[in-house]
């Protein structure tokens, strides 16, 4: 029994290690099979999460991008709005400007605008003036003719006075120069030059110099008496006027002015300059400052003056030589010089002298003189080989006719100004001349005495008495 039971043990615990192994087996089975499942699962799990992964890295990636590029975006659209700013402040200070123009135009209208509401209401009160009261108004412009015809009276009477009152200047003007002389003595002292001989000055003295300037005195070489005395004798001389060696042209000028008005005025006028040769007297009579230049131009002025008194004048210039008693037309041709024949011819009845086939030129303006006495020296030259010589050996003149016509009062006028600059006063035995020189100078010297003659006769003033004019052509 016990063995049976052993074997019936046996068999049990076989059956049961059956089973055990049975069961192992399975068991074992699936547990391969859950852990195969798992590891599946696993697997797939890994799988899944790595996908998820890389979703979700890409993902970051491209939103980091968006980002950046959101960022970048912003960064321009915010160098754009500071760019738009910059312009925004350009317009706004523009504008800041132009607002103030516009005030400034708008300042400037209302000012205008208030002197146009003043004007307006002056222009109202003148229409109202006007249109309301017709006899006041009446009144007013009756008042206003009135005034105007009296003003017209008086300036047409202030005019008939001053016409009056210029006839009566000239007759007194002439008057004045009648009871000065009519024939006035000038002397005038040129200072030593440079180009002088030394020691050739004359030793001269002026008395009078601060008060009348009318005196001069020439000392004499020195003389020793017996007694041993040593004396210099003094050599006085009265003139009109002396002008010393610091005068102006200007001076010489102002004393003659007065006889360039009576020319003016319709008296013939005389001035002749005389002296040794080299003594100023082209100087006096032709510098850019001389007595022809200053003549001139104080006629043109004085007869733009007169112009409002109803005077025009006409001033016609010649300039003739006379070289050894012949006439020549200074400013004609050159190559006529010596040549061509000019004639003294007098009118008794008209009481004129005129010179026939010389230039007239008419001196409409002052600045033309220069061309005259230009063209004149040109002459001279081509006719000498010296323009200083031929000047020094002729006399010229210079001759200015002023024709006056007053439109209103109807008178007329005629004068001349005859300026004269004589040849060189040389004495002959001190000159040593010979030929064609000792000619001339005999001719200047007859020329000369010839003239002395005629202002001698003239200075005596005698009614009807002679005067020697014929005797050569300077005097003429
Ligand atoms: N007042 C003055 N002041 C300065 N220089 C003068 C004056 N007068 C004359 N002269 C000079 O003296 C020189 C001689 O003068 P100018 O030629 O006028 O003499 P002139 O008497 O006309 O001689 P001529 O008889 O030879 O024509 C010139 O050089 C001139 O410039």
């Amino acid at each position: 029994m016990q063995r049976q039971h052993n074997r019936d043990l046996d068999d049990v615990r076989h059956i049961a290690e059956t089973e055990r192994r049975s069961l192992v087996r399975d068991h074992t089975e699936k547990l391969e099979d859950v852990r195969r499942t798992l590891e599946n699962a696993l697997v797939e799990e890994k799988i899944n999460h790595q996908r998820e992964m890389q979703a979700l890295s890409f993902e970051g990636a491209s939103t980091q991008r968006d980002k950046d590029k959101e960022l970048e975006n912003q960064r321009s659209a915010f160098t754009a709005l500071e760019k738009e700013l910059d312009v925004l402040k350009t317009d706004v200070a523009h504008e800041r400007e132009v607002n103030e123009q516009l005030r400034a135009k708008l300042a400037e209208a209302a000012t205008k605008e208030t002197d146009l509401e003043t004007s307006v209401r002056r222009l109202e009160g003148h229409i109202h003036f006007l249109e309301s009261d017709n006899k006041s108004q009446s009144q007013a412009f009756a008042d206003l003719e009135m005034r105007m015809q009296n003003a017209i009276q008086n300036a047409a009477e202030a005019m008939d006075k001053l016409r009056t009152e210029e006839t009566l200047r000239r007759k007194l003007h002439n008057q004045v120069q009648e009871l000065k002389g009519n024939i006035r003595v000038f002397c005038r002292v040129r200072p030593s030059l440079e180009s002088d001989p030394v020691d050739s000055s004359a030793r001269i003295a002026y008395p009078d110099d601060e008060t009348d300037s009318k005196e001069v005195e020439v000392m004499g070489a020195e003389e020793k008496s017996s007694l041993g005395t040593i004396t210099t004798k003094k050599h006085p001389f009265a003139f009109d006027r002396v002008f010393g060696p610091k005068s102006r042209n200007q001076d010489v000028f102002g004393e003659i002015s007065q006889l360039v008005q009576s020319a003016l005025d319709g008296y013939n006028v005389c001035i002749f300059c005389y002296g040794q040769t080299g003594s100023g007297k082209t100087y006096t009579m032709s510098a850019g400052d001389g007595m022809i230049p200053l003549a001139v131009s104080q006629i043109y002025e004085t007869a733009q003056s007169l112009e409002e008194k109803g005077w025009q004048y006409k001033m016609q210039g010649s300039f003739i030589e006379v070289y050894n008693e012949e006439l020549n037309d200074l400013l004609g041709k050159a190559n006529d010089m010596d040549k061509k024949k000019h004639e003294i011819k007098h009118d008794m009845a008209k009481g004129k002298t005129t010179i026939t086939n010389i230039t007239t030129v008419e001196l409409d303006a002052p600045s033309k003189v220069d061309d005259i006495l230009q063209r004149a020296s040109n002459n001279r030259s081509v006719a000498s080989t010296k323009a200083n010589e031929r000047s020094s050996r002729s006399h010229s003149v210079f001759i200015l006719k002023l024709i006056g016509e007053n439109s209103i009062t109807g008178e007329k006028s005629e004068g001349t100004l005859n300026l004269v600059d004589l040849a060189g006063s040389e004495r002959l035995n001190h000159s040593g001349a010979v030929g064609e020189r000792l000619k001339e100078t005999q001719n200047i010297n007859k020329s000369l005495s010839c003239l002395g003659d005629v202002i001698s006769a003239l200075g005596q003033g005698k009614e009807g008495g002679h005067v020697p004019y014929r005797n050569s052509k300077v005097r003429d």
